[in-house]
């Protein structure tokens, strides 16, 4: 058994979480650069906890420039074993209206300007992310949503754009129509994909603001309004984060689907080809399969 440790990300409109014990905003240097912000560590029901405000407070990085590499290197620094990501999206189904929460479980990435791994020349490691997201740690998000008296709906495919403009109507009914993508947001990709390279379970809990741009009753998306029901969905989030220590536990047996072993087998480059000063920036995120875990 390890210690748990559990981080949420904030997405935007969540950019503190209230109830921490011992809360204190701790500044994490990383060889990545500098994470979105100062991450607020502290406990709840005796479980160890970080929150991370993905925008940074007072929102500053826009999808794009999230430092997505730093943010999950700081994370797993601090000693996080568990990342929940909580974000505002749009929907493309009827019956995934806003207010509803929608605990994703697969994602299609069309983000295209952005580092999506910790790896590359002189340490090349390839994962798998056929499933992006960590099954156990989506049930308590799910048991803990639906506890605290929130609609939500298990499993659905959030489609990852670029941004930061909206989509087309005509995107949007491809995305709905043609590729059956449930939900879209702009930031949960490539973070999804980092935080299983650095062996961290990651669950993603979508909250619907807006019915995107297909939806002949609900015309376009309008910042106004998403933000209008942001406000009740980050009541509603912090809610469902109350509730997650007591669902995980202050304990964890090893991840039965393996997202903590991801690296075991994933690393190509012979030893003698690796290159020291990568490694050495891995040693958060790899530390345990390389031998060098700095934290
Ligand atoms: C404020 S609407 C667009 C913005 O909101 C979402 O952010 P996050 O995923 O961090 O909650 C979406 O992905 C866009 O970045
Ligand atoms: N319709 C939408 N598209 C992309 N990101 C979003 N975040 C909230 N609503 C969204």
């Amino acid at each position: 058994m390890t210690e748990t440790m559990i981080a949420v990300i904030g997405g935007s409109g969540i950019y503190e979480i209230d109830g921490l014990e011992d809360a204190t905003w701790r500044t994490v240097e990383t060889p990545w650069g500098a994470p979105s912000d100062q991450i607020l560590t502290g406990a709840l029901g005796g479980v160890k906890m970080a929150f991370l405000p993905r925008h940074g407070r007072g929102h500053v990085h826009s999808p794009t420039t999230v430092p997505y590499r730093a943010n999950i290197d700081a994370l797993k620094r601090l000693g996080v074993t568990d990342v929940i990501s909580v974000s505002a999206c749009g929907s493309f189904r009827e019956e995934y209206a806003p207010g509803d929460f929608v605990v994703v479980d697969q994602f299609i990435d069309r983000t295209f300007a952005r580092e999506k791994s910790f790896f590359g020349t002189g340490c090349v490691a390839h994962v798998s992310v056929a499933h992006p997201t960590c099954p156990r740690l989506g049930a308590a998000c799910f048991e803990a949503a639906r506890e605290a008296g929130i609609t939500v709906h298990r499993g659905g495919t959030y489609l990852a754009m670029e941004g930061p403009q909206f989509s087309s109507v005509a995107e949007s009914k491809m995305y709905r129509e043609g590729w059956g993508c449930d939900v879209i947001g702009m930031t949960n990709m490539p973070e999804a994909k980092l935080a299983r390279e650095a062996e961290l379970c990651y669950a993603s809990v979508a909250m619907v603001t807006d019915y995107d741009s297909w939806h002949p009753d609900h015309g376009t998306v309008d910042v106004t309004e998403i933000i209008r029901v942001l406000t009740g969905n980050a009541d509603k989030a912090r809610a469902m984060v109350r509730l997650l220590p007591g669902l995980l536990g202050a304990d964890r047996a090893p991840c039965p689907h393996g997202c903590d072993r991801a690296l075991d087998f994933a690393i190509m480059t012979a030893p003698d080809k690796r290159d020291p000063a990568l490694l050495a920036k891995l040693d958060a995120v790899a530390g345990r399969v390389l031998g060098n875990a700095g934290h």
